[in-house]
């Protein structure tokens, strides 16, 4: 994800406290987004019981996988972000000038949701629903 978002052109060691606390803060806010998947996941389950329950049974992580999965919804999901990274990622001094220059690519925002993020949530969803019909 790093390297998609950070600029390298030159080292600047006086930052490398303040960028690692930015990088504990953004895996902080990764990993809740992530594991509000567990949230999801137990609505999922609880609107289609049955064929969760089935699904879990034949241990079928793809068909769970396949079932916890709205296409529509993470397109949509990536449309707001692209506007957004758009909007909030441009310093809004520079919005007149010809070069209007933002922090981030709001393409590179958009990959790491659809290549990084949604898997992983996606991941912790399939997760959550194998281990759903274990005792506590
Ligand atoms: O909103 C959902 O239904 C989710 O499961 C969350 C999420 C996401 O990570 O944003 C993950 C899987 C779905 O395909 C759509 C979106």
């Amino acid at each position: 994800m790093i390297p998609m978002i950070a600029k390298s052109e030159e080292e600047q060691p006086e930052n490398v406290g303040s960028c690692t606390l930015s990088d504990i803060e953004l895996l902080q806010a990764i990993s809740r987004r992530v594991h509000f998947g567990k949230f999801v996941a137990e609505t999922k389950f609880l609107a289609e019981r049955e064929k969760f329950t089935e699904l879990i049974k034949a241990r079928d992580s793809q068909g769970i996988d396949e079932a916890i999965t709205n296409s529509a919804v993470e397109q949509q999901i990536l449309d707001r972000l692209l506007l957004k990274a758009e909007t909030y990622g441009t310093d809004p001094t520079l919005r007149y000038s010809q070069k209007a220059q933002g922090n981030i690519e709001p393409e590179a925002v958009v990959k790491i949701y659809k290549e990084c993020i949604i898997p992983l949530t996606k991941k912790v969803e399939v997760d959550y629903l194998l281990r759903r019909l274990e005792e506590n």
